[in-house]
């Protein structure tokens, strides 16, 4: 089956400036990205997982199109991505809903940029609301609905515009454990009615576990992946307790076992970025040729 993502040798690096006071500013690269290979099935539930750093928005900014890869390529079907459009939708940690449109004028906003007419944007957008679970909240605010229904309507306003892939960035890391845990697995009930492709990204491991048919493990800076691991679970939206399955908390330790020293070397980079500025020196001769 041909791939409906595929990230070919794709490398990211970004020019910092740096400022050496009386001497003129160099530019350095931190290079975020190196040889990132990976091919995401048509309908598949695909997780990224990676410590803080190590080039997980980078690379998801790159699916949506908002940057360029500085060498390789993302292709979409077949075709490279060219910019962001109407074929991937994106949410993100933050529920960045119009404050000043109610719940429904918010999911009916990406159906007007497609040009769909008032009467059909208004029902499509109540089926959608009805699909996250939200009927009946139609016309609250955001400041009116908890973190978890703000990134329901954020959900249902990606998905009612019809995109082909869903790309989703930490979106319940600012939600409390038993809302992020409901919305969990909302979200595979979601995806089983909808069949979209979904690239998830977190750095809890527990959450690529429960979410993911395959989980991507990510290295620290500059990012690479580690491994990819197929999770084996058939009935993930069966209602049983998978959390406290054996093979479920096996699967948790091997990918800790791989991301153990990569949140080490993440967190010491850290450190140095603030001892001594943004620019941290590659660790790798083959990194990211330049932008
Ligand atoms: N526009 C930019 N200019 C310079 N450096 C950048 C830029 N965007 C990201 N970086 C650097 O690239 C590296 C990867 O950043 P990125 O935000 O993709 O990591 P992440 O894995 O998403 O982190 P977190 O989990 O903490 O959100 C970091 O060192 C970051 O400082």
């Amino acid at each position: 089956m041909s791939a409906k993502i595929s990230i070919q040798h794709v490398h990211k690096s970004f020019q910092i400036q740096r400022n050496l006071g009386h001497l003129k500013a160099s530019a350095q690269p931190v290079y975020a990205l190196q040889d990132i290979s990976l091919d995401v099935r048509p309908g598949e539930f695909m997780v990224i997982v990676g410590p803080s750093g190590c080039g997980k928005s980078t690379l998801l900014d790159l699916l949506a199109g908002l940057t360029k890869p500085s060498s390789g390529q993302i292709l979409l079907d077949g075709k490279p991505i060219a910019g962001p459009d109407l074929s991937r939708g994106i949410v993100f940690q933050q529920y960045a809903l119009f404050p000043w449109k109610t719940a429904l004028a918010n999911v009916e906003f990406g159906l007007e940029t497609k040009g769909v007419g008032r009467k059909e944007r208004k029902k499509t957008a109540r089926e959608f609301i009805q699909l996250v679970g939200l009927g009946g909240f139609e016309n609250r605010y955001p400041h009116e609905l908890s973190g978890g229904m703000k990134q329901r309507i954020a959900i249902a306003r990606s998905l009612a515009y019809d995109p082909e892939v869903l790309l989703m960035d930490e979106p319940f890391a600012a939600l409390d454990a038993q809302t992020r845990e409901t919305l969990q697995s909302e979200l595979l009930r979601i995806w089983e009615a909808t069949g979209k492709t979904i690239i998830f990204i977190t750095h809890g491991i527990e959450e690529a576990v429960y979410l993911g048919q395959r989980v991507a493990v990510m290295s620290s800076r500059p990012g690479r992946i580690k491994a990819v691991i197929d999770i084996p679970f058939n009935a993930r939206t069966s209602g049983e307790d998978l959390r406290s399955h054996p093979e479920f908390v096996a699967i948790r330790h091997q990918i800790w076992g791989l991301l153990k020293d990569e949140v080490h070397k993440s967190q010491e980079q850290e450190m140095e970025k603030s001892l001594h500025g943004a620019g941290a020196k590659p660790n790798s001769k083959g990194a990211a040729a330049n932008e």
